[in-house]
């Protein structure tokens, strides 16, 4: 197969889809790797490196978009980029589209297969695809949000692990899934007051017992998110229900009470957020401020340590790029229910349940859509 891997265009965006690494695997295995030209240069990984791992570098993305059978990236495919998929062709990338009706209808119309990194599972109930890059998002919030606190950034001047003699600040994480955890750990490592909420009872009783007592573990309603928010220093937003939009759960009365000078860090905002005040901003201009407080909203949180962050993913991906290089993205998916569940677009079908329910569109299961030899295979 032809493996194209565009730079990355988002705002200071430098992960790229694949590492040299990862390229030689695939080539060792006899599949083509294209990559555009300085597709790594942002973090360390220049031409020079691709070509010694068996990779053709290609001056320009519009080549790649022509030419290759499967385009692995990191992002979402800008407008433009949507427009240069076609029909029979497979996007390997994280899409996020309940948030996202206009690029949904972009990929449909493209007629190429669309599969999600986001929706992607595993046989423990697990994303594995959106875990790395969790990990790195729940870690950086807290850095994002200590950073925020400081009085010259806007914040209240809090420190987040006070000092002796003075209270420590607290913390309120919404949601304890990977973010949500890997949030609370930095934040008790730098010595805050954590309050973890999540809706999962089993999730919460793990949670209490790897955290032996250092955080909070409370259930999660209207009351007790309005009862710890209005007492909170910094909330990170962590919650997910698998490729639905993202729940509002603080409402926008609700910030207009919180602390002046506090800060949100909403790092659901890839799923449309879970404020009812956050916009998605950039690392450019990562906040905004509403009633005093402070939002930290950016969609692309792990690019901001994108050596990092390209390595954790691509050691994720990897398995599956390889999958889909070797079978084609119909047997690929037809015998792995794991990578099935990851099929958002299928030749102009949106095959997502929840992506179909959060844009109120027809929804095709992954399996139906498939052509009928295909399904045929899978039924025996
Ligand atoms: N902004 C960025 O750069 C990045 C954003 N993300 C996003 O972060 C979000 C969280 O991801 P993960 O932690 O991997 O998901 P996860 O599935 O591991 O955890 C989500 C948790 O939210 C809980 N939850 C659902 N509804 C809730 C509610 N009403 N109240 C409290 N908890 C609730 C679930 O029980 C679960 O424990 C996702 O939207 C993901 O796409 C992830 C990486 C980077
Ligand atoms: C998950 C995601 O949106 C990111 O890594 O940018
Ligand atoms: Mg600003």
């Amino acid at each position: 197969m032809l493996i194209g891997v565009p730079k990355e265009i988002k705002n200071h965006e430098y992960r790229i889809g694949l590492t040299p690494a990862s390229v030689r695997e695939l080539t060792e295995r006899g599949h083509q790797v294209i990559v555009e030209t300085q597709g790594g240069a942002g973090i360390g990984f220049d031409d020079e490196a691709y070509v010694a791992a068996g990779a053709k570098i290609i001056e320009t993305p519009e080549e790649i978009f022509a030419t290759a059978d499967m385009i692995v990236k990191v992002k979402e495919p800008q407008p433009h980029e949507c427009r240069q998929l076609r029909e029979g062709q497979l996007l390997f990338t994280y899409l996020h589209l309940a948030a996202d009706p206009e690029q949904a209808k972009l990929l449909a119309e493209s007629g190429a297969s669309c599969v999600a990194y986001e929706t992607v599972t595993d046989a423990v109930n697990g994303l594995p695809l959106l875990a790395p890059m969790s990990e790195v998002a729940g870690r950086l919030s807290v850095q994002a949000g200590a950073y925020h606190l400081q009085k010259a950034q806007g914040g209240m001047g809090a420190l987040l692990g006070g000092v002796p003699g003075v209270a420590p600040a607290k913390v309120l994480v919404i949601g304890g899934g990977v973010v949500g955890t890997q949030a609370a750990m930095m934040a008790v490592g730098l010595g805050a007051e954590v309050t973890l909420l999540d809706r999962s009872l089993p999730r919460l009783r793990q949670l209490d017992t790897e955290f032996a007592g250092r955080v909070k573990c409370v259930y999660s309603s209207s009351e007790s998110i309005e009862s710890y928010a209005l007492e909170a220093d910094l909330v990170i937003g962590a919650v997910l229900i698998p490729g639905a939009a993202a729940p509002k759960l603080l409402t926008r009365d609700l910030i207009s009470r919180m602390k002046q000078g506090s800060v949100v860090v909403d790092v659901a905002i890839d799923q449309g957020g879970c404020f009812e005040t956050s916009v998605a901003t950039t690392h450019q201009d990562p906040t905004y401020v509403v009633d005093g407080v402070i939002h930290y909203c950016v969609a692309n949180m792990p690019g901001a340590v994108a050596r990092t962050s390209t390595m954790a993913l691509t050691n994720a991906t990897l398995p599956f790029v390889i999958a889909l290089a070797d079978q084609g993205v119909e047997k690929a998916v037809a015998t792995n229910p794991h990578l099935l569940a990851g099929l958002n677009i299928y030749q102009g079908k949106v095959t997502c349940e929840a992506v179909a329910q959060a844009l109120n569109l027809d929804y095709v299961h992954p399996a139906a859509a498939l052509p009928q030899t295909v399904q045929a295979a899978m039924a025996s």
